[in-house]
């Protein structure tokens, strides 16, 4: 007996399907080198029903497989799975409570990203493909303890300000979002990507700032027209 009995067939094909896909994409988070042991995690909601699928708490990424991937409710309580789920869901589910536009949500450690994290400095938008992905600056958010929803509200506050896909939150580290988990996942290697060449560039000197209408001319691109 399991939560998802009260499911019709859809939704199991679904979970089975997203499973596959988010144990997957758990394996980019190494491949990119943006965790450490077990230090990040990658959800995705179903279109289906009002569950996310993300991976139990503690396990390292190569032992990851679709089978112990683990679904929640949008409370962020367990409905299927052998383990519990991340320590991060409570963050992941607030997001997709509040963000209906949002399907997908990835938490990392990431060097350079968690470095200007722990300075609650926004990583200012020097480079064409912050424009292009990012839309200016990459926002902080709050200082957060983990346990209860002051993570995610702190997420969703600084991302309803932001066309950041991205957000630092305040001496932890980078939350993504997207239009699915993929599109979240680009957006964390896309963060500490960016996050590296600013401290570098700013290792020789003080970066240019891009002007707003070159910022925003090289976003509608990039969002509107870029590989389409
Ligand atoms: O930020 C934290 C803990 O502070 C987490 O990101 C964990 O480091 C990853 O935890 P699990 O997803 O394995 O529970």
């Amino acid at each position: 007996m399991t939560g998802l009995d009260a499911f019709g067939p859809e939704v199991h094909e679904e979970v089975a399907r997203v499973r596959e896909l988010v144990s997957r994409l758990h394996a980019e988070l190494p491949r990119w080198e943006l965790v450490v042991w077990t230090a990040g995690n990658v959800s995705q909601r179903l279109s289906t029903a009002d569950l996310f699928v993300i991976k139990p708490s503690g396990v390292t990424y190569d032992e990851l497989t679709p089978e112990s991937m683990v679904v929640c409710d949008l409370d962020g309580t367990l409905v299927d799975g052998d383990r519990s789920p991340s320590s991060d869901t409570a963050a992941h589910a607030y997001v997709y409570r509040h963000m209906p536009e949002v399907n997908g949500v990835v938490h990392t450690h990431s060097t350079y990203a968690t470095a200007w994290a722990a300075r609650a400095e926004p990583v200012p938008c020097v480079l064409t493909m912050m424009a292009d992905e990012f839309g200016g600056d990459i926002p902080i958010g709050p200082f957060a303890l983990i346990g209860d929803d002051s993570i995610g509200r702190g997420i969703v506050e600084t991302l309803r300000e932001s066309r950041s896909p991205a957000v630092l939150m305040q001496n932890h580290g980078p939350f993504t979002i997207g239009k699915d988990a993929k599109a979240a996942v680009k957006a964390a290697v896309m963060v500490e990507e960016v996050a590296r060449t600013v401290h570098i560039s700013r290792q020789l000197g003080d970066p240019l700032p891009i002007p707003q209408e070159d910022v925003d001319r090289l976003y509608d691109r990039y969002q509107n027209v870029y590989g389409r």
